[in-house]
């Protein structure tokens, strides 16, 4: 085999409590991930040396260098068995760049899936999660996909049962934010505001709103704590929440740590006409449907 080809799904953060500033620069967090059906495609190829392009319309704000996550995730799974790997990899890329969407987490678990069948090294995907929790904290959900909780700096996983489909709508946002320095800002509107950081704990209704499938309960429940810190760094992103919620949204919320906002409606005819109405406001670049939980990171092969 000579060519392996992942799709991989983003993802949106259904609750986000921040805790304290740890001494490492890390927050310890309750993060429940849920991955949705927008996806990236990375496919990899045997070759001398290690590069990377990428296709899309935003393929020119991603690095083509040593840089790129996935160029990261491939340098260290060949590391770790110990031999000079070489491999050439194509990124298709839909997940917005810097979004909040953990475009790059979902390219370097892709890369991990692939280069793992490429070289047949037959790694499982406890190793592969944990070569990935050293490039980023998001890699190891990336690497799982459904919905999870995430705690630590997000990179220990517990899978939730989901007892639905949700519908949700993404306002995407014209240019990306710096997740450090929404952790930055987040820590700076605590300091300013004497507000001493909670230890972060899940929120039991919320779980159930999951469990049970319940759309109209787990809209009521979604948080997150990086929102305040991200509209204040784009003051805009206040606009395009309450347009979302004027238009019938059961939740409304930041993604991760932005630009992009999620919107979950009650079902797929009010996500695409929720879409519709935010596109037509002209409060986002562009407004897509998306559904979630879907599975993580899928092989399949290019000819
Ligand atoms: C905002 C989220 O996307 C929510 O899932 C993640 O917490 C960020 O995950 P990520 O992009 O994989 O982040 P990493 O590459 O691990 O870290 C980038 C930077 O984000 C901040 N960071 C990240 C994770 C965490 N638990 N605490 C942090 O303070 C740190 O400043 C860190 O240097
Ligand atoms: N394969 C990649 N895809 C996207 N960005 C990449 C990639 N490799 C490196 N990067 C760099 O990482 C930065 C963050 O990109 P990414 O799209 O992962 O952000 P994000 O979705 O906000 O992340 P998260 O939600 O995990 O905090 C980009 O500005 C880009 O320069």
């Amino acid at each position: 085999m000579n060519s392996v080809t992942v799709r991989v799904p983003a993802k949106v953060n259904l609750q986000l409590a921040v805790g304290p500033l740890r001494d490492d620069g890390y927050h310890d967090l309750v993060n429940v991930f849920h991955a949705v059906s927008i996806f990236d495609e990375v496919t990899a190829t045997a070759e001398t040396g290690m590069r990377v392009r990428v296709e899309g319309d935003s393929a020119g704000q991603v690095p083509e260098d040593d840089d790129n996550l996935a160029i990261r995730a491939a340098s260290a799974l060949a590391h770790h068995a110990g031999r000079s790997y070489g491999v050439s990899l194509l990124i298709r890329k839909s997940i917005p760049v810097a979004g909040g969407m953990a475009g790059g987490s979902a390219d370097a678990a892709a890369a991990l899936v692939a280069c793992n069948e490429l070289w047949g090294l037959g790694l499982p995907l406890a190793d592969l999660m944990e070569i990935g929790a050293d490039i980023g904290s998001d890699v190891p959900f990336a690497l799982l996909g459904g919905t999870a909780v995430g705690t630590g700096r997000g990179e220990r996983l517990t899978p939730l049962e989901v007892g639905g489909t949700f519908h949700w709508v993404f306002a995407l946002a014209e240019g990306g934010l710096s997740t450090p320095a929404v952790y930055a800002e987040c820590d700076r509107i605590r300091e300013a505001t004497g507000t001493e950081a909670a230890w972060p704990q899940a929120s039991e209704p919320l779980l159930d709103a999951l469990r049970r499938g319940d759309a109209k309960a787990l809209g009521a429940e979604l948080a997150n704590d990086l929102q305040p810190a991200a509209v204040m760094l784009r003051r805009s992103l206040a606009r395009t929440l309450d347009a979302g919620r004027e238009h019938g949204a059961l939740g409304a919320i930041v993604s991760g740590s932005g630009p992009t906002c999620a919107f979950l409606a009650d079902s797929e005819p009010h996500a695409v006409e929720l879409a519709a109405a935010l596109r037509a406001e002209g409060v986002a670049r562009d407004a897509v449907t998306a559904h979630g939980p879907v599975p993580g990171p899928a092989v399949g092969q290019r000819p």
